[in-house]
């Protein structure tokens, strides 16, 4: 009989699969590594190894029953029940390498994306899982799939450009794809923080009870770069009581940060073991296979077609940051394009790659540093910053950039109107006064700036 099971093993996944509708990304997480091992009498006791002990008691929980009816379906035989072993107890036979591809047709609509803030881009499909960060993806797929029922709350940390913020979405928009009427909302602690000053001072017809409900009125709330609340009082106040609800409710609390709950100093220590409650993983950075990976992941993306060679020069050399990584591919193309789409090889790479490849040096604040942080926080691209553009969007943010090359570095406003894209020194300093002045009467402005400073320049 256990020969049968280890024929139709295959069989019994796919029957799982489709009988129980289960996603591409769940199966190959969970079902497809799992092997089965053993059958024990009496009682037709299936054993069944699984290769990460950490999540044992969240297959046994999850698949036990699904796999026990889809063996009965396949092979007839009826068993009391499955057990999980941890692989490294038992010496494996190969593992089954059978894809199975199905595609989920159920769709979510862009208002309700945009209402949750969420990029349709960053799903489980378009993260590429490697030896840094296959802990924290189990566990974001884990809570995705059981929303506030085992880890909660989910606590991920790692460095800046890592994949915090593309795995807390890909959790958001797999619920939303399984739940399309799942109240999600994702936020960044600036926001968070910036609502609640305008709540408290009335501004933006938001009121303290708007406020609340906003925050605890979800299935689902995920609040990024929790770090930048440190320190301030009375948003960690607002937070804790916001957590309590939610958590009280048995709705899902994800958090991401740059350290881990103990390494936070100023963290109130009640928030501090809240966050200790659930789980805490981390995302390290990328080996080399992991970052050609992803590279390889970004071309087919975006249609591009690069030689080997290039992919190898930019991941052997661009080695801790993964914006930076797809930065790197971005520039080659687009300087590719703007030299007649000149052949994409070594020599464009590294002209192309000239500024950022300047091995083992600490990051200098520089004007275009500074451009570079203002527009990613803004979500806009460098080239908007120093465009002739005069969108409010736009407008502002650039201001921003004026305000911080003044205080940050020893640029003089000709320069810093250089790294613009050309502009005035009357101009640069109109833009600072107007910063400064808001400054004095916008706390919400001064929470940003305070987090763009740290951001350009982390202690
Ligand atoms: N494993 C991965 N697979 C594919 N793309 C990735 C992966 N990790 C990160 N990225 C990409 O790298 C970029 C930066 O990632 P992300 O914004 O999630 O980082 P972060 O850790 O939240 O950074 P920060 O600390 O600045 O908030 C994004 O474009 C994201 O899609």
């Amino acid at each position: 009989m256990l020969e049968t099971l280890k024929e139709k093993w295959n069989e019994i996944l796919k029957y799982l699969k489709e009988e129980y509708d289960i996603s591409d990304v769940s199966f190959d997480t969970w079902l497809l590594p799992l092997e089965v091992y053993a059958l024990e009498q009496p009682g037709n006791i299936v054993k069944i190894i699984v290769p990460d002990a950490n999540f044992l008691g969240y297959i046994k929980k999850k698949y036990s029953t699904m796999l026990m009816v889809s063996i009965a379906e396949v092979t007839g035989i009826k068993c009391d029940s499955v057990q999980f072993l941890v692989e490294e107890d038992i010496v494996p036979e190969p593992a089954a390498t059978n894809q199975l591809i199905q595609n989920n047709t159920n769709t979510v609509s862009l208002a309700t994306l945009q209402n949750a803030n969420l990029n349709p881009k960053y799903t489980f499909d378009t993260f590429v899982v490697g030896a840094n960060n296959n802990l924290a993806h189990a566990a974001s797929l884990a809570v995705a799939e059981s929303p506030g029922e085992i880890y909660n709350p989910l606590f991920i940390y790692g460095g800046v450009g890592l994949g915090k913020t593309h795995l807390m979405h890909s959790i958001a928009n797999f619920i939303l794809k399984n739940n399309p009427k799942a109240k999600i909302l994702y936020v960044t602690s600036e926001k968070f923080t910036n609502e609640l000053i305008d709540a408290i001072r009335n501004k933006n017809n938001i009121s303290t009870t708007e406020f609340r409900e906003k925050y605890r009125n979800n299935d689902v709330l995920l609040i990024d770069d929790i770090q930048f609340i440190i320190g301030k009082e009375s948003t960690q106040e607002e937070f804790f009581h916001t957590f309590n609800a939610l958590h009280e409710a048995k709705k899902q609390i994800i958090i991401s940060s740059d350290k881990p709950p103990k390494e936070i100093e100023t963290l109130e220590e009640r928030l501090r073991s809240r966050f200790e409650w659930g789980l805490t993983v981390d995302i390290q950075s990328p080996d080399y296979e992991t970052r050609m990976a992803i590279l390889r992941k970004k071309e087919e993306m975006e249609g591009y077609n690069i030689d080997n060679e290039v992919i190898k020069y930019i991941a052997t050399n661009i080695k801790s940051n993964i914006r930076e990584l797809e930065g790197a591919l971005t520039k080659i193309v687009a300087l590719s394009k703007l030299e007649k789409n000149r052949e994409i090889d070594i020599e464009l790479a590294e002209k192309a790659l000239k500024d950022i490849i300047a091995p083992g040096d600490k990051q200098e604040v520089t004007p275009e540093f500074i451009i570079q942080i203002v527009a990613d926080h803004f979500n806009l691209t460098p080239l908007d910053i120093m465009s002739a553009k005069r969108s409010k969007e736009i407008v502002y943010p650039r201001q921003i950039v004026m305000y911080l090359c003044r205080t940050m570095t020893e640029t003089g406003l000709q320069n810093i109107g250089k790294a613009l894209g050309g502009r005035d020194h009357t101009t640069i300093l109109h833009g600072i006064k107007t910063i400064s002045a808001d400054l004095e009467k916008n706390p919400s402005l001064q929470n940003t700036i305070d987090i763009l400073k740290k951001k350009i320049s982390p202690q």
